[in-house]
């Protein structure tokens, strides 16, 4: 089959990831017989430099006509350090988010049987450790009314939401509990903020169409405790964007690394792939940054684009670099590989049809199978 990607590999460690990324889906294409067409474009810090605009309509322009995008990172260090400044790198991400109607932010979460003792917390805590967030991605804080006194001595930052803007991304997540273990989790703030109150109320409400989902609330403060000391109790997370951004930074400490974390960005007509962390810029051009969490961004785009066998290929792929340690140095701190070595090596297993890697005995991989 035929897709158009657009591919907006950003700031700093940005373009690095995402070379592995397309790299990993011409070898997918390749494999099965595909014909992705990549066609690139600036956004964010790259962009302003450029042209002064963190999102130019070129790049609108073509995400709008492809059949997916492909998104590294954004974001400076001159931008992050000058709160003055006017135009920002995030801003290009927002907007793109925004004007592509990408409501509903879709980031799995689970800890990796080979990674369980590598990580800070209890193996025993987190062990088999598996959920979904899904984030709201273009309302709430991020985007109500902001505003700063001409004195300088003041600011704020209106939060709003409407009902419909809950309804929408809350039937996805019920959608997804259905298909998983039947539980739903709201991260809301409803002892305090009105906008909590209407996410309570509107989820209420929709969970009588799902009646085999048991659905939970918990405050946000509540949560981050949890999801240190009892991350398996949380199947599908609903969560508005703010809390959404900060409670799946600190749940990629159950996967080992952030740098290991993809999501998937929806709306009803154009989807975006990105990693969760951001440009990482102390790490730019070193070749240290771990290029898994673009590589799974990929891979949903494949079951987004309906290549299923496609993208579990991409994700047996990954699994089989986590087990053998070719892995960068976030994870593996002895003998660590480059981020395109990695890349490399995920090519190599999806392009090796014969199965001469996966069966190899001497590697002892069990029961491991490439589609
Ligand atoms: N979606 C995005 O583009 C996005 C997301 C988050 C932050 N940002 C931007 O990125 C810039 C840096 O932000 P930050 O430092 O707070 O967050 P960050 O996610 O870039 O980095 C935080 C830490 O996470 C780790 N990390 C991140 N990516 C990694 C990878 N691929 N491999 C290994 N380790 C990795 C590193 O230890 C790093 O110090 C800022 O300008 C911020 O606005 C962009
Ligand atoms: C860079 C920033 C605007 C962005 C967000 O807050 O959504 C990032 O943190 C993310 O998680 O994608
Ligand atoms: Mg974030």
């Amino acid at each position: 089959m035929k897709f158009n990607i657009a591919v907006l590999p950003g700031d700093g460690i940005g373009p690095e990831i995402t070379q592995q990324s397309v790299k990993v889906l011409r070898a997918v294409a390749d494999r099965f017989d595909h014909e992705f067409n990549f066609e690139e474009a600036v956004v964010g810090a790259a962009a302003i430099d450029l042209l002064g605009d963190p999102l130019p309509e070129t790049t609108l322009e073509l995400c709008k006509k492809s059949d997916a995008v492909l998104f590294g990172a954004i974001g400076d260090p001159k931008y992050d350090n000058d709160p003055s400044a006017k135009v920002r790198p995030e801003q290009g991400l927002l907007k793109l988010r925004k004007e592509l109607g990408l409501f509903a932010n879709i980031r799995p979460v689970r800890a990796y049987e080979s990674l369980i003792h590598k990580s800070p917390l209890k193996p025993e805590n987190i062990e088999g450790a598996d959920m979904v967030i899904f984030r709201e991605l273009t309302g709430g804080i991020y985007f109500g009314e902001k505003s700063t006194a001409e004195d300088g001595r003041s600011a704020s930052d209106l939060c709003t939401y409407s009902v419909e803007e809950i309804e929408r991304i809350a039937h996805l997540a019920f959608k997804a509990a259905e298909e998983r273990r039947k539980k739903l989790t709201l991260i809301d703030k409803a002892n305090v903020l009105e906008t909590s109150r209407l996410w309570r109320r509107t989820v209420t409400e929709i969970a009588k169409d799902y009646p085999s989902v048991k659905v939970e609330y918990l405050f946000v403060d509540n949560a981050a405790m949890q999801m240190i000391l009892n991350p398996k109790q949380f199947d599908v997370i609903l969560t508005e964007n703010m809390f959404g951004d900060i409670i799946s930074d600190e749940a990629s400490v159950i996967g080992g690394s952030i740098g290991l974390l993809e999501s998937a960005s929806i709306g009803t007509e154009n989807a975006l792939f990105e990693p969760i962390h951001g440009s990482y810029p102390q790490a730019a051009g070193q070749g240290i940054a771990n290029p898994i969490a673009s590589v799974l961004s990929a891979a949903m785009m494949l079951d987004h684009l309906g290549l299923k066998k496609e993208a579990e290929t991409v994700r047996m792929a990954v699994e089989l670099s986590i087990k053998l340690n070719v892995c960068t140095i976030d994870i593996n701190k002895d003998n660590h590989y480059s981020t395109e070595r990695v890349g490399d090596f995920l090519e190599s297993v999806i392009s090796d049809t014969e199965g001469h890697i996966v069966n190899n005995e001497n590697l002892n991989l069990g029961q491991m199978t490439i589609i």
